[in-house]
């Protein structure tokens, strides 16, 4: 079968199996080429097939720790009939690279927020995985989680509070750009957006790993938060998914104090770059200010792919000698991406920008490539236009 990209406005609804793999290969060069570091040997990672959770793991594994990762995420079995989804397919590579190098990759497939989930990981890490955890990570980005106890299921929403906002936002599919206006959100739908993106599910991993005894002494959990600048503050950090964010790292601050009293070991947030990824292209106008500040922060010449930027977080901050902890105890990464410079440059831009002249201004092709790469579609080397082997890839396990 020949794969060509399907995409419908910002999503995407194919992904080339072998591009993916081109992708995840690229990823591990990058992790081996740049600086190693000594960090945990066993690892937890839950949204580990695609986005930040994925370049965590191959960090992890590739860039000098040599740790076995086991990996948790929801995804699209692929089928001798049917593609699967693109971290269907970076969990069969990610496996296969590791394995070669003598790690563990153990992938489970399925709904971390389930207690079934969680069950079934913990009996692993007791009977095959050594017993002993050293991190956790938490990159799960989901619109909607079942509440395992009471069985309802709650959906997240990316809406500012007590006010409407207004903006622009790429659509690939036709390389335009469309203003799109959201109202402001109703309590229950911060309620549930806070109930599946907030520090919950985190929560119950990390106290049932600590219950069941199954961390080691300095034990690490780390979840991934977000903040940015002005140009998206009334939708993010300002809007319902800042509010969970917020629940996020006070819940961090709550299992800081657990597993410093019980391990000797530590839990924040770390406040991430924006990226392209499958969560962030749905969020308004944020591809639009991803694609001005990939070209302000190239000009600087601090433009950081995921890849880059995940790995510096671990190598320099988590398991290196410059931390950078702000006052409410958050890593900020971030940092780079929100000076004064970059913010003043990225907010002119943007307000400058129109529907004719959007290309000009900022770098719309490079925020498409990430976008198209996220689906193993233009990835340097791949020959898209030979037969991709569903029947032989429908035999390979994650
Ligand atoms: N993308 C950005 O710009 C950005 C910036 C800063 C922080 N973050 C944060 O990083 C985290 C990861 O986001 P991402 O952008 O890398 O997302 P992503 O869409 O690339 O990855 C999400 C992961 O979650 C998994 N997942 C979703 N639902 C699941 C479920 N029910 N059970 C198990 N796994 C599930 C997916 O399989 C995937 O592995 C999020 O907390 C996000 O807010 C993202």
């Amino acid at each position: 079968m020949i794969i060509k990209p399907r995409v419908r406005g910002s999503l995407a609804l194919n992904c080339h199996p072998m591009g993916c793999k081109k992708i995840v290969e690229d990823q591990i060069k990058i992790a081996k080429d740049s600086k190693q570091y000594k960090g945990p040997k066993k690892v937890l990672i839950l949204g580990a097939s695609s986005g930040y959770g994925l370049a965590t793991r191959i960090s992890l594994a590739f860039g000098g720790s040599k740790s076995d990762t086991i990996g948790v995420s929801f995804e699209k079995e692929g089928t001798e009939k049917k593609v699967g989804s693109a971290g269907w397919y970076n969990n069969i590579w990610f496996k296969e690279a590791a394995e070669k190098e003598g790690l563990i990759a153990k992938n489970f497939i399925g709904d971390a927020f389930s207690h079934e989930m969680r069950k079934e990981v913990l009996e692993y890490i007791k009977d095959e995985f050594g017993g002993k955890i050293d991190l956790l990570v938490y990159s799960v980005a989901s619109g909607v989680r079942q509440d395992p106890d009471t069985g309802i299921v709650h959906r997240s929403c990316i809406k500012p509070i007590n006010e409407e906002f207004g903006g622009y936002t790429l659509n690939i599919q036709k390389e335009e750009i469309e203003y799109m206006s959201v109202e402001s959100a109703t309590e229950e739908e911060i309620a549930n957006t806070v109930k599946v993106m907030g520090g919950e599910d985190w929560s119950h991993w990390v106290k049932t790993l600590v219950d069941e005894d199954v961390c080691n002494e300095g034990f690490k959990s780390v979840a991934y938060s977000y903040i940015g600048g002005d140009i998206t503050r009334a939708v993010y950090r300002d809007g319902t998914i800042g509010q969970a964010k917020e629940h996020l790292e006070q819940t961090a601050v709550e299992l800081n104090t657990l597993v410093s009293e019980k391990l000797g070991g530590e839990v924040y947030t770390s406040v991430n770059r924006a990226i392209t990824t499958k969560a962030s292209a749905f969020i308004p106008c944020f591809s639009i200010y991803a694609s001005v500040l990939f070209k302000v922060m190239a000009e600087q010449g601090k433009e950081e792919p995921c890849m880059e930027h995940t790995h510096r977080l671990l190598a320099d901050m988590i398991y290196g000698d410059s931390p950078n902890f702000d006052a409410q105890g958050r890593m900020r990464p971030d940092s780079w991406e929100l000076t004064d410079e970059i913010q003043e440059k990225s907010v002119n831009i943007y307000n400058d920008i129109t529907e004719e002249n959007f290309k000009e201004l900022c770098d719309f092709k490079l925020y498409k490539k990430y976008f198209m790469n996220l689906n193993g579609f233009e990835a340097d080397g791949v020959d898209y236009d030979s037969d991709v082997d569903l029947e032989w890839l429908s035999t390979l396990r994650p």
